[in-house]
């Protein structure tokens, strides 16, 4: 008698989640991979600025040959000397704004074929739409989401030439917290990043047999010279909810967002609140892990619980600010 409690406190303990682990093992996908960094071309928009910037000095000191994109030709000068300076490579800088799609044809083309190319180029701008000019907005979306389109169809066909002998290459995409859940002040800037999650999941299905394989990065506030100018004039309350999640340092973002790629992990979150949001809002993303696939399975319903005490917490800040100003 013992013996058959025994076995069956077993079996739901131990036997359900092995079988399920087992299980994920075999049908996630796509396949894991990696993708080598050294000695390979990486092509990085907004590289000569914070988050950006960062990542073209890691990518250098790794042995990749980087390329900049940028609008300011002196700022990309001056990213061209720090990373010659630090790491003795050459890197070339293309000035073009990602909202012209000839010049950034024109850029990708004369930068030859890309292997990793990672769309970092950004801006944001934080106000109640009510407020907000339209102009503000269709220049968030523009940059954010259609420069994004640009870059990515100008690139592609490069890309993909000879591509099985050049061995797995990357797209990687920077969105934001901001584009895993809404946050006050940010209509336009999370409308610009949460687009780029369906042209994520829908490019890697079209490419994903030409060897390609794309990585979605979800920063918090991280100290940039972007995210300074962004402070002169952010809601109270955007910072107020986006303080949920910790600040980082753009080095740190880029590490991570580095080691995502190399991973070929689909979706990169950079510190622990960016962990339980990518949880939270796992969808129908792929997953290449068949642990984080299983983490997501059993963390489903607790961070749905999670979720619910944030926006608890984020409505009662909203309710304050509105009764304080009174
Ligand atoms: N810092 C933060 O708190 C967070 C940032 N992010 C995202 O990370 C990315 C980088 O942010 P961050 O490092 O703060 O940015 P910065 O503002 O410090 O730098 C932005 C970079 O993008 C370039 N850029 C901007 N507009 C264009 C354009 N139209 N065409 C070409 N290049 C352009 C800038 O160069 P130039 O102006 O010369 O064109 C610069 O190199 C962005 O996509 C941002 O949304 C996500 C979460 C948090
Ligand atoms: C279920 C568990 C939830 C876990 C915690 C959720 C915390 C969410 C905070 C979101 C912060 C958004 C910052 C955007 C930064 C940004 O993009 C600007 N600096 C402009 O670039």
């Amino acid at each position: 008698m013992a013996e058959v409690y025994f076995f069956s406190f077993f079996s739901l303990i131990l036997l359900v989640p092995l079988s399920l682990l087992l299980l994920l093992y075999f049908i996630v996908r796509p396949n894991p991979i990696r993708v080598p960094i050294k000695n390979r071309h990486v092509f990085i928009t907004g590289g000569s600025s914070g988050i950006g910037l960062s990542l073209a000095h890691l990518c250098a000191q790794q042995g990749a040959d980087v390329t900049l994109l940028a609008r300011s030709v002196a700022k990309l000068e001056e990213a061209k000397e720090s990373i010659k300076l630090a790491t003795g490579r050459d890197v070339a800088v293309f000035s073009a704004d990602v909202r012209d799609y000839a010049a950034v044809k024109r850029a990708v083309e004369e930068a030859g074929p890309i292997d990793v190319l990672v769309c970092n180029h950004g801006v944001y701008l934080p106000q109640e739409l009510q407020d907000q000019e339209l102009e503000e907005i269709k220049f968030m979306i523009d940059v954010n989401l259609t420069g994004t389109f640009h870059l990515i169809k100008a690139a592609l066909p490069g890309m993909k030439t000879n591509r099985a002998e050049r061995g797995p290459a990357s797209i990687a995409i920077m969105s934001s917290q901001a584009g895993q859940v809404g946050i006050y002040g940010y209509a336009a800037y999370s409308a610009s990043k949460f687009a780029l999650k369906g042209l994520a999941e829908a490019l890697q299905q079209e490419i994903i047999s030409d060897n390609i394989h794309v990585t979605l990065i979800f920063p918090p506030d991280t100290e940039t010279p972007g995210f300074a100018e962004e402070n002169k004039r952010r809601p109270q309350l955007t910072s107020i909810i986006a303080a949920s999640s910790g600040a980082m340092k753009a080095d740190e973002v880029a590490g991570k967002s580095l080691a995502g790629i190399q991973s070929g992990n689909f979706i990169v979150s950079c510190n622990f609140e960016g962990f339980l949001l990518s949880v939270a809002t796992a969808g129908l993303s792929p997953q290449r892990s068949y642990l984080m696939a299983f983490v997501e399975i059993m963390g489903a319903g607790v961070l749905r619980l999670a979720g619910i005490f944030f926006q608890w917490n984020w409505y009662g800040s909203i309710e304050k600010w509105h009764a304080k100003k009174k």
